[in-house]
């Protein structure tokens, strides 16, 4: 069996008359990406901050790097890494003092601690700005940097609260290169996003949790075989085109607000062709023709009925 790096069991966690998270049940196998996926305010942050032992939980069952959290959060800290929102970077002090400072902490003697701040340095592309206040970095530079003193301590499981928010696409993808560099270097990842589309890409699960609750579990794949598949449309602007298409064509589904139709299909090639074809019998002319197929976007409508911000460069639809 595989060991599990996290595992929670009936996790709950209320703020006064407020239930945040209402009986969560997570398990994480070492050396995998796991995406904690939930639209704003679902409870990502407070799961991160209880497997981390900042705040402790109401009630359940939680184990991390096979400690039990409540009668050995000592054990788990010294476990554990947590990148969070709020970032532990320094400004006033330069990315080398801020790298050294960490080492302090972790008691490792100078000569140890200046070796490791040096390869860290090095390994996440911060050589140059090595001896400047933290402050002129920029964003992704901040993250890279918060991600460097995390692993000072070497941790085998680390949390990784919604890394990319507020990053330009490049500096996104510099950080997905980051985090796949830390899976393969054997360590666990908990991210938690709002990006679907950064947990399609990373995530060897993803859970969604929406109003406390775990909505649905498993892989990208698994998590969109779960919605109905995909679709062509056809849009019409004369409605009179619209209606006798929509009778010459019975088995499709109609949107007769925005004289649209549906019929259900796959979006391969030869399924989009034997479409074709039968629209042309059929002597239907659209005026826009759409092949949608489902992604994790249709999914996390689908279960929580909240939509999410997607990358602005990724259209989903292909227009003719
Ligand atoms: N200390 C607190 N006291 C009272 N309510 C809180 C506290 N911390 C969080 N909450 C509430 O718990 C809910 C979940 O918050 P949490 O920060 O875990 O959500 P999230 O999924 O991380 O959201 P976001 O994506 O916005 O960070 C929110 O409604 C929040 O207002």
């Amino acid at each position: 069996m595989t060991n599990l790096a996290i595992a929670a069991n009936g996790l709950r966690k209320s703020y006064g008359d407020k239930v945040v998270l209402d009986g969560v049940d997570l398990a994480v196998p070492e050396g995998t990406i796991f995406s904690l996926l939930g639209p704003n305010g679902a409870g990502k942050t407070t799961a991160v901050k209880i497997l981390s032992t900042l705040i402790t939980a109401d009630a359940g069952e939680l184990h991390v790097g096979g400690h039990d959290l409540a009668a050995d959060p000592q054990a788990v800290r010294a476990a554990i890494g947590v990148t969070g929102q709020f970032s532990a970077v320094d400004g006033l002090i330069t990315g080398e003092e801020n790298m050294l400072l960490m080492a302090d902490l972790h008691h490792l003697s100078k000569s140890e601690g200046r070796r490791v701040a040096a390869e860290l340095l090095e390994r996440f592309d911060l050589v140059e700005a090595a001896k400047k206040p933290a402050s002129t970095y920029s964003g992704g530079m901040k993250r890279r940097l918060d991600i460097a003193m995390t692993l000072v301590g070497n941790p085998r499981i680390i949390f990784l609260d919604e890394p990319t928010t507020g990053l330009d696409p490049r500096s996104r993808h510099n950080m997905w290169q980051i985090i796949r560099e830390l899976v393969s270097d054997g360590v666990t990842v908990f991210l938690t996003t709002q990006y679907l589309e950064e947990a399609d890409e990373l995530a060897d699960r993803i859970a969604v949790l929406n109003n406390g609750k775990i909505a649905a579990q498993g892989t990208a794949e698994e998590l969109k075989r779960l919605i109905p598949g995909g679709h062509v449309r056809l849009r019409f602007t004369d409605p009179a085109t619209y209606q006798s298409a929509a009778s010459a064509l019975r088995e499709v589904t109609r949107d007769d607000e925005a004289l649209a139709l549906q019929i259900p299909s796959g979006g391969s090639q030869r399924e989009l062709r034997s479409i074709l074809d039968w629209l042309d019998t059929a002597g239907v002319e659209a005026d826009e023709l759409t092949v949608h197929t489902p992604d994790l976007d249709d999914v996390f409508f689908a279960l929580t009925g909240t939509n999410v911000p997607t990358q602005p460069n990724q259209p989903k639809e292909t227009v003719r």
